[in-house]
């Protein structure tokens, strides 16, 4: 059967956490969880439609809508077979118009764009085979999921060749951990409670009700000045006791001396890492930072734009965890090429899922890395927050403090219609009457 996809529709959705704070850092006071989201339509006599998005934080969310939007003619008109059939030829079309990627190339808007329809396409291709993403991609011979991946840039430090031995390695014992993985879920943090807006006793009070959850490992934001980081980490260790994990991310504040001479007082508090310790461009930076806080360690991904940057990352030896976003880069076929480069190099996968609908896209990329690419739990974990997952139609299953697969087929990607409407910007009535409350404030 083939599968026309006969239009594609680019929605800007957004919920205003930064009211609660919710999602706040020290970079980013007041976010509001946002999604360019992008619904392909199809010919399919069920019905099937292909949904992704990319996330953002607010204004600037129609900047990438925009961007989805123009790119949309390449896939409006297209089959799903056309894609599948080689899906490396895919990906280069995506990233290869060259009017378009001129304003990138291969990073930024349009790339976060390109992240929003790939997604969707990888989403509607598990739709159709009736198989969650992460099974889809388990399903895949090494051989097939070498075809997916674009090694253009790569090839200096991973051919397709060393790729197809990676995942060869790990191809006869993919079962077990999939039954592992399928019994006892998939480990993970919460940044739920460590937000930089949350007074002391608001931390205290999530620190404890996320142990009685069953949570271990914790994120704490810092970057807020030396005394309230170390008030906030003290609070953070008081309440999770000295067996629990500490993490820590400062959002990119700091210059690297800064970043050292900061970790090297809180390393008191035996962070696991310390995350975006600074500009995410800079590699070198992030060397100099790991080196001198070792054994802290550096994590960084949620800002590294492309499989470039990660792979000069390792190859400086600059994080010690390598936190892939699913629609920071661009798109599945991306971050698989990521997911081989960490194997490579020996570095634990960590996603970033802070943010609307990551945790419900990463918990497929980290259970089919387990099972196919890293054949390790050790030093893994994606994050969680607790926020938003009621408006998707498959929010992510917690158990215990660990992610348990996603059985529904897809990417997980897909919100409720009613979400949708709700939340679009300006117009869906959430906005719309928050508009015109503020209006009659400010006219009392
Ligand atoms: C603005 C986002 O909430 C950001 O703080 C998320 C993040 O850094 C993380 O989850 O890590
Ligand atoms: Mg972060």
């Amino acid at each position: 059967m083939t599968v026309t996809i006969v239009d594609v529709r680019a929605y800007d959705i957004r919920f205003p956490t930064s009211r609660t704070l919710a999602g706040s850092d020290a970079m980013n006071a007041d976010p509001d969880y946002s999604a360019a989201y992008v619904i392909l339509r199809t010919d399919h006599p069920n019905g099937l439609e292909g949904h992704g998005f990319t996330f953002t934080i607010g204004r600037g969310n129609e900047v990438c809508v925009a961007a989805i939007r123009a790119l949309a003619p390449l896939v409006r008109g297209h089959t799903l077979e056309e894609f599948t059939a080689d899906m490396r030829a895919f990906w280069r079309h995506m990233t290869g118009d060259s009017q378009l990627r001129w304003i990138g190339p291969e990073k930024g808007v349009i790339h976060m764009a390109t992240a929003a329809l790939v997604n969707a396409v990888w989403d509607l291709w598990a739709k159709v085979e009736g198989k969650p993403l992460w099974k889809l991609l388990v399903d895949m011979s090494p051989e097939q999921l070498v075809a997916c991946i674009d090694f253009r840039y790569l090839s200096d430090v991973l051919s397709p060749a060393e790729a197809l031995e990676l995942l060869q390695r790990l191809a006869p014992t993919r079962a077990e951990r999939e039954a592992e993985l399928l019994r006892l879920g998939y480990p993970a943090y919460t940044t739920g409670a460590g937000w930089s807006g949350y007074s002391d006793e608001q931390l205290r009070l999530l620190c404890r009700q996320a142990l009685a959850e069953g949570w271990r490992h914790f994120k704490l934001k810092v970057g807020l000045g030396l005394e309230r980081d170390r008030q906030r980490a003290r609070i953070m260790r008081e309440e999770i006791g000295p067996g629990c994990t500490l993490m820590m991310d400062a959002n990119q504040v700091w210059e690297v001396g800064e970043a050292i001479a900061v970790m090297q007082e809180l390393a008191e508090f035996q962070p696991l890492w310390i995350e975006e310790p600074t500009s995410p461009d800079d590699i070198l930076g992030h060397a100099a930072i790991a080196r001198a806080i070792a054994p802290v360690r550096v994590a960084t991904g949620e800002h590294v734009q492309n499989r470039i940057i990660f792979k000069q990352l390792f190859q400086a030896q600059a994080i010690g965890f390598c936190q892939i976003d699913a629609c920071r880069l661009g798109g599945v076929n991306e971050v698989l090429a990521v997911l081989l480069l960490a194997a490579k190099y020996g570095i634990p996968v960590c996603p970033h899922a802070g943010g609307v609908g990551l945790s419900e896209y990463v918990q497929h990329l980290a259970i089919f890395d387990y099972i196919a690419v890293s054949g390790s739990l050790e030093g893994r974990m994606i994050e969680y927050t607790p926020h938003l997952h009621e408006h998707f139609v498959h929010p992510v299953v917690m158990r215990n403090g660990r992610y348990l697969p996603p059985l529904a087929p897809g990417y997980s990607a897909t919100m409720h219609a009613d979400s949708i409407a709700a939340y679009s910007f300006p117009d869906g009535p959430v906005w719309a009457e928050m508009q015109r409350s503020e209006a009659e404030e400010l006219s009392e």
